[in-house]
């Protein structure tokens, strides 16, 4: 069996990948940055470090890693797959997607290529298999659209494991292993598979899946994003630490309250099942064994400040459900706000100068997609004035 994983980052090597392995599939990255597509060719192995329990450890090998522009290799491993997964980030899933066109768009050129393929995003990203397929569809001529349509499905997994790249140290004795939280479950969705779903290890495919992944985004990452921020705000630099700051717990609690009441409205499950979601989600970040990073979680504040992200998403979802995200305006406070000492999080540095060349009105139209009318950007303002008056922002 074969299985194709488009990136080489930390969730594809430290989980699609471990899991293909386990269940004796071979792998084939598909990566963009050619140095990484160099090192992982060099290497030819690394290792997946679970936290809290070394003898899960496990070394992956024998794959291959493809360069994306390699539009005949990457056509031919899709051809041969039984799976392919993604794992590139959302916002680089429309760029992904014109560029699988033109693979499938040569695949289609062979009338026996028939065989049914399904592509699984595994992004935290509002829609991303929406996403992806209009991306891809976008570039392909009528009939092979409509081939597309009928062979290839797209459908998306909830990823509820963290994966974290190695600390300098770490990487000096192996650069590609990555660090992931003992978690072995992937959740995807069965109604928009096309052909017989693969059994793979820890895939559990699931009818009835609207909806999980929004309720995942804007429960985990809402509070992951809430627990980063503040957290980097009173100088905490382990996300377990900031999780069990009492400061930060007040408000984080109340993020939950507010996303849980939208969420349950919205989805018409008990308001305690989704309290409970949030409790598993709570005991995540104060877990100790799991070393994860503030700066991680908080990497990339314009995307994470996004109109549908995990803050900005969550708090427009209270709004229209009738709940004043009063916890989640401070939280899109702090991360209108972030500093990262980060030299690769260009996003960081940019956010600063925005705001303080152009101010936070437009931050708030042009990153968070608020304009200045809007009720929740008022809320956005208060959170920024309470952080000053607690002198956690000067
Ligand atoms: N790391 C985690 O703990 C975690 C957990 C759950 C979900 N996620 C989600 O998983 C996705 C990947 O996250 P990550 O932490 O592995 O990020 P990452 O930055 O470690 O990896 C992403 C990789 O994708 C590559 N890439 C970008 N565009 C590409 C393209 N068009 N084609 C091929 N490769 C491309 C990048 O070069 C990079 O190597 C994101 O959507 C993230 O939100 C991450
Ligand atoms: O991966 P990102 O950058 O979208 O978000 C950072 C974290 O919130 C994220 O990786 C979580 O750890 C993960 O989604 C597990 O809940």
């Amino acid at each position: 069996m074969k299985g194709v994983i488009f990136g080489a980052g930390k969730i594809a090597r430290g989980f699609v990948a471990h899991l293909l392995q386990a269940g004796g599939y071979e792998v084939t990255f598909v990566e963009v940055n050619p140095s990484l597509v160099q090192l992982m060719n060099k290497q030819q192995k690394y290792r997946v470090h679970v936290m809290g329990a070394s003898d899960k450890n496990a070394i992956i090998s024998d794959y291959e890693c493809l360069q994306l522009q390699d539009t005949d290799k990457v056509a031919k491993a899709l051809r041969g797959a039984d799976v392919a997964f993604t794992s590139v980030g959302g916002k680089h899933l429309t760029a992904l997607g014109l560029t699988l066109g033109d693979a499938f768009g040569r695949l289609f050129e062979d009338p026996n290529w028939t065989r049914p393929l399904t592509l699984v995003t595994c992004e935290n990203w509002k829609e991303p298999a929406l996403s992806l397929r209009e991306a891809i569809r976008s570039v392909l001529p009528a009939e092979a659209a409509r081939r597309f349509d009928d062979q290839i499905g797209v459908t998306e997994a909830v990823v509820m494991r963290s994966a974290v790249e190695p600390t300098p140290e770490q990487a000096a004795e192996d650069p590609l292993g990555v660090y992931v939280q003992d978690y072995w479950e992937l959740p995807v969705d069965r109604e928009r598979f096309r052909g017989t779903p693969p059994s793979i290890p820890g895939v559990r495919y699931i009818d009835g899946f609207a909806g999980f992944l929004e309720r995942k985004f804007y429960t985990y990452n809402a509070a992951n994003g809430t627990v980063s921020y503040l957290g980097c705000l009173r100088g905490h630099r382990l996300i377990a630490e900031a999780a069990s700051d009492p400061e930060i717990v007040r408000i984080l609690d109340g993020v939950y309250r507010e996303t849980g009441k939208a969420l349950a409205r919205k989805y018409g499950i008990l308001e305690t099942e989704q309290l409970a979601f949030a409790d598993s989600s709570r005991r995540k970040l104060q877990d100790r064994s799991i070393i994860d990073y503030v700066e991680r979680n908080a990497r990339d504040p314009i995307r994470k400040l996004g109109q549908d992200d995990r803050l900005v998403g969550s708090a427009r979802l209270c709004m229209n459900y009738g709940v004043q995200p009063v916890s989640l305006a401070t939280a899109i406070a702090a991360a209108i706000y972030y500093e990262s000492g980060n030299p690769d999080d260009p996003s960081a540095p940019e956010l600063k100068r925005r705001l303080t060349e152009e101010g936070i009105d437009s931050i708030l139209y042009h990153v968070c997609g608020l304009p200045a009318e809007d009720p929740l950007a008022a809320l956005v303002k208060e959170g920024i004035a309470d952080l000053k008056r607690k002198g956690w922002l000067k």
